[in-house]
């Protein structure tokens, strides 16, 4: 029934203001506004549809692409949008396109790593989209090894340029999004050398293609990589091969805030640390952590209205059957996911302010919190794209077969989300970049340096190898320095064992080898910690609204005690808890469950998605499920002819055969 709310029984059921919800969750009353007005503005506009995109050939899906992100263009020049507003109308789009690594990458790579000088010459070009840019630093051959990188970057001192070139198939350029079809220019990373001295990995702006044709420049081989997982998905995005041979650049095209070349090709580093090339990945890694609550909420929204709306089994007395999320297995599979949603929000605000910190201590100088943030950004990137990876994957089977449906939505969100595990560092590589600054931060204990930031719980490593929890009875789990305690104390002694482990090998660096599971284990012990923390938190801060703040208390238990049990065997086995604790933890949980069902739809709700963004029969506002699954079933091109093609050609002929050899 077309406008009748089948989920309003729901809604009447929520205990807390779901309006002041969406602003917790939007970060602020003017985050919310223009988000809501954004998102409005994509799903009012036609030209935005989206819903056709699984049934699109590569070359009309790319095509439609290059369609909508000038159409979005045009509508953010036509409406005078903010830079804000611009970001925010691109993201609703959602869609993988070029414009992703221009904004995301090649503008951050020249902000963060160019001069004044460079910044006054390429912003505004790129930021009018004179020129359209990516970042090109992985190779066919090289990805998580940065320094293994093969391009060369040779300085010739007769014409004060810089070649180059890609000298081994391997070394091509392999991945890069936008660099495909359509960027003019791109950063390239390779090896500076001059006078024959190697000076490592180092970016550089390097026009591919003419602004006139759009084709090549002389030395230039690109083009696309080809089809990646799932139709349509991420297949709106044009990741090129890139090939130099012998390509001239003038020398001050060399990203030169970290280090420069002087006209006599001279080499010269500057106060900054060289680590600083790197910033760009550091830059994104911090967004992607946001944009991992994004991407699970959606699944968990379409999961969670769809389990009300879903019945099975359980119809006594004439009553209908069972809503599948009174199940309570359903809601120990949803209701974590739904409290991670939030989880990574919030830790995704904390990233921001602290990239921004470090940030701010840059300008001044002061590199200190770059390895915090590194090892950060690194760590909580790979836990929440992990998580979220396989919470979307969760919530398709939470919604049985018709999840399995691409008008699900939830296979293509899939598809495109999950390669976030991948790039900008693989997760496993990541994690054991948090292990290094674990190690370190516990061999420097001796020396009297006071661990601070996300470490600082080291500072206190002989108490917490000492501690024992003190919760008595379920409700002892719902304080916080309960929750608290025990998750540092696991993580402590989890990297303690790991650092005693590796002072029994001579050669640390075979014994990092030797133990990276343990360290991998430990590193996401101590990203489980940082998550838990900055919930709690969060908790601290004033949170206006009826119930709000006593909802987000139940949904930080859910997420700490989840994980609690889930690694049960990590808290047992360093001796953290006792069994007895363990299963307290357990018998809270669902207690918490219970509370978190009456609000399942408001809390979703909160997320303020439109149905054009949720792209979701499943997960549509109004629940109103069947009829339009049954509608869209026959908009499937198979269903534009009775007789399909082929039939005739083949299974016709197949079938006359059959019976005439039966008859035989
Ligand atoms: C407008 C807003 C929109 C924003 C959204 C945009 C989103 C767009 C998304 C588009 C989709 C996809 C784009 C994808 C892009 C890519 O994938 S780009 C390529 C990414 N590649 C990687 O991430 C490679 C991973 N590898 C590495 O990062 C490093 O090589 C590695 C960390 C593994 C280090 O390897 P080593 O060889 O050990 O390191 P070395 O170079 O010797 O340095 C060691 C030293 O440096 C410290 N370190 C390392 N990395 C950093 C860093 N990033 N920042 C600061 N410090 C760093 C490390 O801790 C060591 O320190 P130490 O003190 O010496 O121990
Ligand atoms: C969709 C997509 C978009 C991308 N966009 C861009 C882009 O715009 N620009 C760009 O430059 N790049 C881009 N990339 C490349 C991406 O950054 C790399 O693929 C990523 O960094 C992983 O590197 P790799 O492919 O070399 O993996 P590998 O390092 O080869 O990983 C293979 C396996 O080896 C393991 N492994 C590797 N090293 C170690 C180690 N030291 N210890 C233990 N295990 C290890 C990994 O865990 C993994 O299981 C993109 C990739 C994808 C998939």
């Amino acid at each position: 029934m077309e406008g009748v709310d089948h989920l309003a029984f729901e809604r009447n059921k929520a205990q807390f203001d779901v309006d002041a919800m969406k602003i917790v969750w939007a970060g602020s009353s003017h985050a919310l506004e223009v988000s809501d007005r954004m998102s409005r503005l994509v799903a009012s506009d036609p030209a935005f549809r989206k819903d056709n995109r699984a049934m699109l050939g590569r070359k009309e899906l790319f095509k439609n692409t290059l369609r909508k992100a000038a159409y979005a263009l045009k509508r953010i020049i036509e409406l005078r949008l903010s830079e804000e507003e611009a970001s925010m109308l691109r993201s609703f789009v959602d869609e993988p396109a070029f414009t992703d690594l221009h904004w995301g990458m090649f503008v951050p790579a020249i902000k963060g790593q160019g001069t004044e000088e460079q910044l006054k010459k390429w912003l505004p070009l790129a930021q009018k989209m004179q020129i359209i840019g990516c970042y090109a630093q992985t190779e066919l051959g090289h990805g998580s090894n940065v320094q293994g990188l093969e391009t060369t970057v040779t300085f010739d001192p007769k014409t004060d340029e810089f070649v180059i070139h890609s000298p081994t198939l391997t070394s091509s350029k392999w991945w890069p999004g936008g660099l495909g079809k359509i960027s003019t220019h791109a950063v390239v990373y390779g090896r500076l050398i001059t006078d024959g001295q190697d000076h490592g990995v180092h970016g550089f702006i390097v026009q591919l293609r003419s602004l006139d044709d759009h084709l090549p420049l002389p030395g230039i081989t690109v083009g696309d990589i080809g089809m990646k997982f799932g139709n349509g998905a991420y297949n709106t995005m044009d990741n090129g091969v890139l090939r130099f041979d012998h390509v001239r650049i003038p020398r001050d095209q060399m990203l030169m805030r970290v280090s420069r070349v002087t006209r006599e090709g001279k080499y010269v580093q500057s106060n900054v640390p060289r680590q600083l090339v790197y910033g760009t990945m550091v830059y994104v890694r911090q967004t992607i952590v946001s944009d991992a609550s994004t991407a699970l909420s959606r699944a968990v929204c379409i999961a969670t209205r769809y389990s009300a709306v879903r019945r099975q089994f359980g119809a006594t007395g004439g009553n209908p059957e069972s809503q599948v999320i009174d199940y309570k297995t359903q809601q120990a599979r949803l209701f974590p996911l739904l409290a991670s949603a939030y989880a990574f929000r919030f830790v995704g605000e904390w990233l921001k302010w602290l990239y921004t910190d470090v940030m701010t201590r840059l300008q001044a100088n002061d590199f200190s919190t770059l390895p915090e943030a590194h090892a950060c950004t690194a760590g909580l990137k790979s836990l929440t794209t992990s998580a979220t990876s396989d919470g979307i994957e969760e919530c398709r089977k939470l919604c049985g077969g018709h999840g399995y449906l691409c008008s699900s939505g939830l296979p293509e969100l899939f598809a495109v989300y999950v390669p976030t595990c991948t790039y900008e560092g693989d997760n496993i590589v990541l994690l054991l970049q948090v292990a290094r600054h674990l190690m370190k931060t516990i061999s420097q204990l001796g020396s009297g340096k006071k661990p601070v930031g996300t470490v600082a719980y080291m500072g206190r490593v002989e108490q917490l190898m000492e501690s024992r929890s003190d919760v008595q009875k379920a409700e002892d789990w719902l304080n916080p320095s309960a929750v608290l305690g025990a998750f540092e104390a696991r993580a402590a002694r989890k990297s303690v064992a790991c650092a005693k482990n590796l002072s029994k090998f001579s050669n640390p660096e075979e014994g990092f080898l030797e133990l990276s599971n343990d360290l991998v284990e430990a590193a996401r012990a101590h990203c489980q910690l940082i998550v838990v923390s900055k919930f709690i938190d969060k908790l601290q801060q004033d949170i206006p609204g009826k119930g709000v703040k006593q909802l987000l208390e139940v949904l930080c238990s859910i997420y700490a005690l989840f994980h609690l049990h889930k690694h049960l065997g990590d808290f047992l086995s360093t001796g953290c808890i006792t069994s007895k604790q363990g299963s307290l933890a357990n018998d809270q949980l669902r207690s918490l469950y219970s509370q978190v069902r009456p609000n399942a739809i408001g809390l979703v709700d909160a997320f303020n998605y439109t149905d054009h963004y949720l792209s979701s029969i499943l997960g549509r506002y109004d629940g109103n499920v069947y009829p339009k699954l049954y509608e869209e079933a026959w908009k499937d091109p198979l269903n534009d002819s009775v007789i399909p093609d082929g039939f005739q050609e083949y299974i016709r002929p197949m079938l006359k055969q059959q019976l005439r050899n039966a008859r035989l």
